[in-house]
């Protein structure tokens, strides 16, 4: 029987590091702030806002949400944004997906600070992922190898296969995991005989959004399982992973809900004090500059 990999509890260990992170800036009187701009009322965006300022409450960070209606303008939105960059007192801009139609998400996206990017989603960080940079990490693809290395299991030597290649997960996993010295194999809709690839893994994480694409069958006997998957079946959240079957194979599997996912808030909001840290240095080269 596999060892499950906690997500709870990683968690949790995450957070009293944000905690010591926002108590030493309160210490330098810097208030942490998260600015959430929300375009209309999609559903899950509205929750989602919902359950940030809760986490955020809890953790000593203070929450914005600024709301426009579904009809706003690009140019409307844009400004918002600008608005928020300009704010010293803003450290976070997270803008929530998916906006309304009339609105090009590409262009939006890019009116946003690249140090208050909390989601790494602003080419500029895709960009300094790519070339091992420093820069904001996507939390999700992050939430993936913090759950592993944090229960004891390193990355280095290892072989990581990814199923999918979503620019949210697998795409950035990829040069993550090239950091942490994994060697890289990606699976996608294209791959020719998933079954054969996936059982060539030290570390298998899957991150599509297909319940039970991953059978025991395709999983090597002692590999770590990461599911990254989260699917809607019946009311319920499920990953892409057949629990119940592959944890008779593998030696370690996160599960879902209460893995991969648990991590990904308290990441998020860690990248706003990385954020901090990274507006703190460009604030210093500038003054650096006009000396
Ligand atoms: N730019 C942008 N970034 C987002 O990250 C984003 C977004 N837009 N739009 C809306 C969706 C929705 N979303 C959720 C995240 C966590 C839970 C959630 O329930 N998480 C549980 C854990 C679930 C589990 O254990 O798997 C928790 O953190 O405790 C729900 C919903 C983010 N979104």
């Amino acid at each position: 029987m596999a060892q499950i990999l906690d997500g709870k509890k990683v968690a949790a260990m995450l957070r009293e590091e944000l905690n010591q992170q926002v108590a030493a800036l309160k210490g330098k009187n810097i208030q942490p702030t998260l600015a959430v701009l929300l375009v209309g009322e999609d559903a899950a965006s509205v929750a989602y806002a919902r359950f940030l300022e809760k986490v955020s409450g809890n953790a000593g960070v203070n929450f914005q949400l600024h709301q426009l209606p579904a009809n706003a303008s690009e140019l409307y939105v844009k400004l918002t944004i600008e608005d928020l960059n300009q704010d010293a007192g803003v450290h976070g801009i997270l803008l929530m997906m998916p906006l309304p139609p009339h609105i090009n998400k590409q262009r939006v996206m890019e009116a946003v600070s690249p140090l208050k990017d909390v989601d790494g989603l602003h080419p500029f960080n895709r960009g300094h992922l790519i070339s091992g940079g420093v820069c904001l990490q996507p939390a999700t693809p992050m939430s993936c190898l913090e759950i592993v290395k944090r229960s004891g299991i390193s990355l280095a030597g290892k072989h990581m296969v990814i199923v999918g290649r979503g620019e949210t997960v697998g795409k950035p996993l990829v040069f993550m995991a090239l950091a942490e010295n994994a060697t890289v194999t990606v699976c996608h809709t294209g791959t020719k005989d998933l079954a054969y690839m996936t059982r060539q893994a030290d570390i298998l994480v899957s991150a599509v959004g297909k319940p039970g694409l991953i059978t025991a069958a395709m999983v090597k006997p002692g590999a770590v399982v990461v599911d990254a998957g989260i699917s809607e079946v019946a009311g319920q959240i499920t990953g892409d992973v057949d629990f119940a079957g592959v944890k008779e194979v593998a030696a370690a599997i996160t599960p879902v809900p209460g893995g991969v996912g648990s991590l990904t808030t308290v990441l998020m909001l860690k990248n706003l004090i990385k954020g901090i840290q990274l507006q703190e240095q460009a604030r210093q080269w500038e003054e650096a500059e006009e000396l």
